[in-house]
């Protein structure tokens, strides 16, 4: 798809601002019970249900992260009233499917790429002209995946920087056509985006993937009222179809505790000796549980307790105690059920005896930062024996770790956060030279880890 090009204002975000750096230390056992923030994928998307539905949706649990706050604002800048009640409580009323207007400024999603994709979904199938932006780390990333089935509908790209990128300019279209996509790489994002964009098309929109991803948005689709088909399709793969212009009804949106926040107290616990700690209200959907899974193959002690459904979600409490880990080998097919767990994942195999071997991480190379190569260069940084070969990543654990840094973040929570966890464990601990964007998914974070025990300053 090609469009003119969009005049490209500075970045938002903390991209301008100076940095924070961090260092933590060798810790003594960490210890606690605590419930991590609500799920930011739940979140952004109970927010966005709440705009399109007809009535006062009522959220608790939301997760009062920057990524989440930006969809927040954008939803407002859209036609929705969104109120803060309390702590996590907020109130969307709605505007209806068909009803969103033009926002009067650009909306800034910040480092979010969640917010920005599966909204220029939502404007897809509207009489709406609307302008997308981000920070730096955003407008570096990939949009064109979202674009390209967009445009198929009949969305046009009224401008965008070069590649697609942000900032953008869609304007929607009250006749939008209905689709068959198949998604070319595994991204809840891109289906989620089509499903949006296929609430105001009329007729049935197909989206099939040949990896399932998280399920989120069909599970609210559903919730919301919208008549949504779910089929299995070849060995790992779902076929999805969505009835066009359904009424979505105010639904309340209980947000279950994020499993990829409680990934890093979970691996804090399991590399700090002497640990025990309990997360609780984990949300434990089977696509978004791949870390569990591969940690207790590498011997973790984790015991799944009080598994029960709440809101529709599956969700327990994960007791983690302190173990001795092995390597192993991380199936390419596990990846979107644990995509953003790898950079933690990659620190508890350094402390893992033998090799762990992640393969097929790709999509890595694409998010907030290259995760791929952030994660090997924060390796190397900290004396730990990896490689990267193609799309897999090599790590070779050991017992002493010394740690060191400084370890680069590249505005990347998860890696800040990461290396974090490791420098917990290490013999030189670990400085950080960014924590300000840790703030986009776990504002708690800092405090939380103290609160257990972690020396971090
Ligand atoms: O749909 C979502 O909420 C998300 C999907 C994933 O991205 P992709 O769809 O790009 O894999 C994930 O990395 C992101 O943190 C949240
Ligand atoms: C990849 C992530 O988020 P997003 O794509 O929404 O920026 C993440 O939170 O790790």
């Amino acid at each position: 798809m090609s469009a003119p090009s969009a005049s490209a204002p500075a970045p938002s975000g903390h991209g301008t601002l100076p940095a924070t750096p961090a260092t933590a230390r060798r810790s003594p056992p960490l210890s606690g019970r605590v419930r991590v923030p609500g799920d930011k994928s739940v979140s952004h998307r109970a927010l966005i249900f709440g705009l399109f539905a007809q009535g006062k949706t009522r959220i608790t649990g939301l997760l009062e992260g920057e990524d989440v706050l930006n969809t927040a604002k954008a939803c407002a800048a859209l036609g929705a009233r969104v109120t803060r009640l309390g702590e996590g409580e907020w109130e969307v009323e709605g505007v209806g499917a068909r009803g969103l207007s033009s926002p009067a400024a650009p909306l800034d999603f910040g480092n979010s790429g969640t917010g920005v994709r599966l909204m220029m979904g939502a404007v897809a199938g509207q009489n709406v002209t609307a302008t997308f932006d981000g920070d730096a780390s955003l407008r570096r990333r990939p949009m064109k995946r979202v674009l390209d089935p967009l445009a198929a509908m009949g969305v046009a790209l009224a401008a965008a920087s070069e590649g697609g990128r942000l900032p953008l300019t869609l304007k929607g279209s009250a006749t939008l056509k209905p689709t068959v996509y198949e998604t070319p790489v595994p991204s809840a994002q891109v289906k989620s985006a089509v499903l949006l964009a296929g609430l105001g098309a009329a007729g049935e929109t197909v989206v099939i993937e040949r990896e399932a991803t998280r399920d989120h948005t069909e599970r609210m689709l559903a919730h919301f009222g919208a008549d949504v088909r779910v089929e299995p399709h070849g060995t790992h793969g779902r076929r999805i179809t969505l009835k066009g212009r359904p009424s979505l009804i105010a639904a309340p949106v209980d947000v279950p505790a994020d499993p990829s926040s409680a990934a890093f107290p979970l691996v804090a616990a399991l590399i700090v000796p002497g640990s025990d700690v309990t997360l609780t209200d984990v949300m434990m959907n089977p696509l978004r549980i791949g870390l569990v899974t591969t940690l207790l193959e590498m011997g973790a002690d984790i015991a799944v307790v009080a598994e029960r459904t709440e809101g529709g979600e599956r969700v327990a409490d994960l007791r983690v105690r302190h173990s001795r880990l092995k390597g192993v080998e991380v199936p390419p097919e596990r990846a979107p059920a644990m995509i953003d767990e790898y950079p933690v994942l990659a620190v508890a195999a350094a402390f893992a005896e033998g090799v762990t071997r992640m393969r097929g991480l790709s999509e890595l190379r694409v998010k907030e930062s290259d995760r791929l190569a952030a994660v090997a260069a924060g390796l190397a940084a900290c004396g730990i024996a990896h490689e990267v070969k193609g799309d897999d990543l090599i790590v070779t654990g050991s017992a002493g770790v010394r740690g060191g840094g400084p370890v680069e973040t590249h505005m990347d929570h998860r890696i800040a956060m990461s290396f974090l966890v490791l420098g917990l464990a290490s013999e030189q601990g670990v400085s950080v030279d960014d924590v300000a964007f840790i703030a986009t998914s776990f504002p708690t974070f800092m405090p939380m880890m103290r609160g257990l025990g972690a020396v971090i300053n």
